[in-house]
C-alpha cells in the first residue's frame, strides 16, 4: 500500500487571519481583558472552520475529511456491501441504488449501465490488474460524486470482499484513523445453497475452474469425505462466522449491518418490516448525512 499523504504541514491547516470583527467578537482582536482573553482562547479552534455559505455548512455538518486534503472533493464509499456472494446482492444494490441520494461509483472504462458498477473490487487481489488499485488511490475516488452534493451514501458492493480475508485490512489501512466510520452490509444465505448458485453460475460461465464431470452433489460428497473444495473455494464462502472473525479483528462489530438473505427478499413471510428495504434505506440515509466519509469537504 502507498503510504498515507502526509498532513498538511500546520501553516496549511490554519485559516488566514480574520480581520477585526465589527461585532465585539474578539476573534482576532488583541485579548485586552482576562474576560476576553478566555474567550479568545475558546473562540480560537473555530477559525479553521471553512469559510462556506450556510446551506454548504449545513450539509457538511458531522461529515469527516479524511485527509484534510482540498484538491480532491470526492467521497468515498461509506456504506459498502462485502457480502457474501450469491446472496442476493444484486437485488440489495438495485433497490438500493434507486434511492435517492445513493451513488455507486461511476467507472468510465465500463461501457454497460452508464458505467455504474455495483462491484469495484478496489478492495479485492484483483484490484491490483484493473484500471483502479489501491496505487490509484485518488483516481478512485473521483468516481464518486463529490462532497456537499446532494449524495447520502456511497457504496461499493463487491460480495468478495468478505470471503477474502485481506479485504478487511486493506480498508482498514485506507480508512486509517476514521475507520471507524463505514458501516458493512452483510447478506447471508444459507451456506449449502449458496454454494450450489455459486456451482450452478461457474458451470454456466464455464470458467473451467470446476473439474470436468463434477456434480454438485459429488462436490459435496468429496467436501463431506475430506474437506475437499474447488478452486473458488465455494464451501469456504458459506463459513460465515470464520469470515467474520477477521472483520471483527479489524472493525467495531457495531459496523456491520448483518442480514439473513431470507428476511431480505421475503420481509413478509416472516413478519419482521413489512419493507425492509425501503425502511432501512431510509433510516441510512439519515444516518449517513451524519457520519458519511468525504474527502476534502473542508
Ligand atoms: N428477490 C429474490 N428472491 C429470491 N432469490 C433471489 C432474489 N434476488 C436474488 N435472488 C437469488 O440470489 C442469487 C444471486 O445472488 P447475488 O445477486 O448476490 O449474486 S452475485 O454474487 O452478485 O453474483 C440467485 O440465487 P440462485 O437462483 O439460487 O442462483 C438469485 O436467484
Amino acid at each position: 500500500l502507498p503510504a498515507r499523504p502526509a498532513a498538511a504541514p500546520p501553516s496549511a491547516a490554519r485559516a488566514p487571519r480574520a480581520p477585526a470583527g465589527p461585532r465585539g467578537d474578539n476573534i482576532g482582536h488583541r485579548a485586552t481583558s482576562c474576560r476576553q482573553r478566555v474567550h479568545r482562547v475558546r473562540a480560537t479552534p473555530q477559525r479553521v472552520l471553512p469559510r462556506v455559505s450556510a446551506g454548504a455548512r449545513a450539509e457538511a455538518r458531522g461529515t469527516i475529511c479524511a485527509w484534510r486534503d482540498t484538491s480532491c472533493r470526492s467521497c468515498s464509499s461509506s456504506f459498502p456491501a462485502i457480502g457474501a456472494p450469491k446472496a442476493s446482492t444484486t437485488t440489495f444494490a438495485r433497490s438500493f441504488r434507486d434511492s435517492a441520494g445513493v451513488y455507486l461509483a461511476r467507472l468510465p472504462f465500463k461501457k454497460k449501465a452508464g458505467g455504474l458498477s455495483k462491484e469495484v473490487y478496489f478492495f479485492d487481489e484483483l484490484a491490483e490488474d484493473r484500471a483502479l488499485s489501491l496505487q490509484k488511490k485518488g483516481a478512485w475516488l473521483e468516481f464518486y460524486p463529490r462532497c456537499l452534493e446532494e449524495r447520502a451514501v456511497s457504496t461499493d458492493m463487491t460480495p468478495s470482499y468478505l470471503r477474502n480475508t485481506w479485504s478487511a485490512g486493506k480498508i482498514a489501512e485506507y480508512y486509517g484513523d476514521l475507520k471507524s466510520k463505514p458501516v458493512f452490509v452483510v447478506l447471508l444465505r444459507e451456506p449449502v445453497g449458496r454454494a450450489q448458485s455459486h456451482f450452478n453460475q461457474m458451470e454456466e460461465l464455464g470458467t473451467g475452474l470446476l473439474p470436468k464431470g463434477l456434480t454438485f452433489s459429488g462436490f459435496v460428497t468429496r467436501y463431506l469425505q475430506n474437506g475437499y473444495d474447488t478452486e473458488k473455494k465455494l464451501m469456504w464462502c458459506g463459513q460465515y462466522a470464520k469470515q467474520l472473525r477477521v472483520w471483527f479483528q479489524r472493525f467495531h462489530s457495531s459496523q456491520f449491518w448483518i442480514c439473513p438473505m431470507k428476511y431480505h427478499v421475503d420481509p413478509h413471510r416472516f413478519g419482521i418490516v413489512p419493507d425492509l428495504t425501503s425502511t432501512f434505506v431510509r433510516w441510512r440515509i439519515w444516518a449517513f448525512r451524519v457520519a458519511s466519509l468525504c474527502r476534502g469537504c473542508t
